[in-house]
């Protein structure tokens, strides 16, 4: 499952637990997104810190892992390249399933090399709450390379993480707790950025522009 997973949340743990069970997979390799390049407009957090909070997320699970192929990999990141360089490391022998929500999904014709990606691995597209599932048009995918599957729904992006951390409300639930405590401790997601175009989606628009949250009382009182 790739993803800029800035921060990882329990839509992406509990879709990967979901598309695991559903195919028996003996490993979900998590994959960090080096620069995702349909995000260069956006600020995205350092890698390094994506990945830790990504492996900080996993490890209690026995069968995720995480792989650093895309953050050590220099220039923009493409599935395409995630997938050749999977394939070298983990050899022939090995079929590979790749993981999407519906809005990557839906976006998926916009990829690099499109035309090859669906020989490469079977992508499985999950629900998501305000994202329609769709499959790309007749034609455009090779029969049986993809997998329409309905999962939980949790109504919960990174972005919505983003906003509430920079308004001072609690991601406690939405984020594992270790993510809530490295997003403190690192100082994460102090600026608003994501604010105003997420105005009233996470009543953080109703905050005062100012109210920032104080880090220390994450540790004097973990529920705030
Ligand atoms: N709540 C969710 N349910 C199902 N799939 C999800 C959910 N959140 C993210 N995904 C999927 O996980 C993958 C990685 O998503 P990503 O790291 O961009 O998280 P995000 O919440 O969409 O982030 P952002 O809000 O910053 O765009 C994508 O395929 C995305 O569609
Ligand atoms: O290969 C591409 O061109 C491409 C374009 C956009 C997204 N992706 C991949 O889709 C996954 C989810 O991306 P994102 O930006 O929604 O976190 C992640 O693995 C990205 O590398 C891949």
């Amino acid at each position: 499952m790739g993803g800029t997973f800035d921060p990882i949340h329990h839509g992406h743990l509990v879709a990967a637990s979901e598309v695991a069970s559903r195919f028996a997979l003996d490993e979900v390799v998590f994959v960090p997104t080096g620069r995702p390049w349909q995000k260069e407009d956006k600020e995205v957090s350092e890698p390094e810190d994506r990945y830790l909070m990504t492996v900080i997320a996993t490890a209690s699970n026995p069968r995720f892992t995480v792989s650093r192929i895309d953050i050590d990999r220099p220039g923009p990141t493409y599935t395409i390249d995630t997938l050749h360089d999977l394939r070298t490391e983990r050899g022939d022998d090995v079929d590979f399933y790749f993981i999407t929500g519906a809005d990557a999904l839906s976006q998926i014709l916009t990829w690099r090399g499109v035309e090859e990606l669906f020989d490469l691995a079977h992508f499985v597209g999950v629900t998501r709450p305000g994202h329609e599932l769709t499959e790309p048009p007749i034609g455009q995918v090779p029969d049986g390379q993809l997998t329409l599957m309905e999962v939980p729904a949790l109504s919960i992006s990174s972005t919505a993480c983003r906003v509430r951390v920079a308004a001072g409300e609690p991601i406690w639930y939405l984020v594992p707790d270790g993510i809530v405590q490295y997003i403190a401790k690192r100082g994460l997601y102090q600026h608003d950025d994501d604010r105003q175009q997420f105005e009233g989606h996470s009543g953080a628009g109703t905050l005062p522009a100012n109210r920032l949250p104080d880090i220390g009382k994450f540790f004097d009182d973990p529920y705030q």
